[in-house]
């Protein structure tokens, strides 16, 4: 048996996470006081946390999004993101994570007047203004930026040459998300290629909402680093003569072969439909079938969650013990946006002495 507690003390990485997905709920009431937002749909933390939780539980991947209207819009202001951005790394700090990539969107905070510019340089300011509050209070934590573009408009060119302005002060990569149906990655080739020419890295959410050919642009035509979710790789996969027969095709091949990280998000899956219910998710046969699975949380508010949660999600559901948190966690520390030494450093220094002490 594992408990929650446990999960919190387990060194944790987490590679998919929305800042505009994080936002405490007392936080956005207050910074809709301050900022004069008036469309919250309540007006106590508890109902507003539960409004978040129960409008983003759609089984669609466009109405869990609308839900996103009222965080990005208290996030408008130099004084909101910094609080914003410092409560995040302040709160998976909290709960054992040791180190995370922080995704957001600048183009979408910049309604108040800020530019791209400010928009990350003042979620940097919170960033590590965190972190430093984490290690005052003994908690080591790495953060890293990722820039996200959003995949219906037409800015992953800016945000992209955005992500490589500031990849030494930060941001460690690049992303696009939002609505996948109608909005294939192969629309910001040319973000991709640009990003590709700088040596700059890039995760692409896709295989979420829509099937294999997602996928297939993201790594073949786009070259993804890593897949956001990917979970839709099993329509390549027959199951049919059962896990030790199983029938890979030719994408579900190049992502196993290349050991294409998937950044999976059990419980946001489920509230999106990605996948039907949590015993239907085919975390445990991709974790069995030897991808380069890695566990995230997506959106904390949205899915109330955490690291340690999701955590004791897959423990419930598919009984996994430490070694198997161990191997996720590793599988997540390697395929990080962070250089090659730093990475080797965070496993052999924090993670697996931190697992050690877990295993007994
Ligand atoms: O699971 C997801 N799939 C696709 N897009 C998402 C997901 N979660 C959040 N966002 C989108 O990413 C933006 C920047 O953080 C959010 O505003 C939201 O629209
Ligand atoms: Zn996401």
């Amino acid at each position: 048996m594992i408990t929650v507690e446990q999960c919190r003390l387990a060194p944790k990485v987490l590679l998919h996470d929305h800042l505009d997905g994080g936002l405490r709920p007392a936080t956005v009431l207050d910074l809709a006081r301050e900022t004069g937002y008036d469309k919250l749909p309540a007006d106590d933390a508890v109902a507003l946390a539960r409004w978040f939780r129960t409008a983003a539980d759609s089984g669609s991947l466009e109405k869990y999004l609308e839900t996103f209207a009222h965080t990005v819009g208290v996030m408008q202001t130099r004084i909101a993101l910094e609080r914003v951005a410092r409560e995040c790394v302040e709160d998976l700090a909290a709960d054992g994570v040791v180190y995370a990539e922080i995704r957001f969107a600048p183009e979408q905070h910049l309604e108040a007047g800020l530019t791209l510019d400010e928009v990350v340089d003042a979620v940097l300011a919170g960033f590590e203004e965190g972190r430093v509050a984490a290690r005052a209070s003994g908690r080591g934590i790495v953060v890293g930026a990722l820039l996200t573009a959003m995949r219906h408009a037409a800015r992953s060119r800016e945000i992209a040459e955005l992500a490589v302005r500031f990849r030494d002060r930060g941001v460690v990569g690049f992303d696009i998300a939002g609505a996948e149906a109608g909005n294939p990655p192969s629309r910001h080739l040319d973000a991709f290629e640009y990003l590709r020419a700088e040596c700059a890295h890039f995760t692409i959410h896709a295989g979420e909402a829509f099937g294999l050919p997602s996928i297939h642009e993201a790594i073949a035509f786009c070259g993804a680093d890593r897949l956001g979710h990917g979970v839709r790789v099993t329509d390549d996969i027959d199951l049919t003569a059962g896990l030790g027969s199983a029938r890979l095709g030719r994408v579900a091949n190049y992502v196993r072969d290349k050991r294409i990280p998937l950044e999976m998000c059990p419980s946001s899956n489920v509230q999106t439909g990605a996948v039907a219910s949590m015993a239907d998710h085919p975390f445990d046969k991709l974790a069995r079938l030897r991808f380069r699975v890695t566990v995230n949380t997506d959106n904390r508010l949205m899915s109330d969650t955490t690291m340690s949660r999701e955590f004791m999600v897959l423990h419930e559901q598919f009984g996994y013990g430490w070694a198997d948190f161990e191997r996720f966690t590793v599988n997540a520390m390697k395929s990080a946006f962070l250089p090659f030494g730093e990475r080797l450093a965070l496993i052999d220094d924090v993670i697996k002495p931190g697992f050690r002490v877990l295993m007994g």
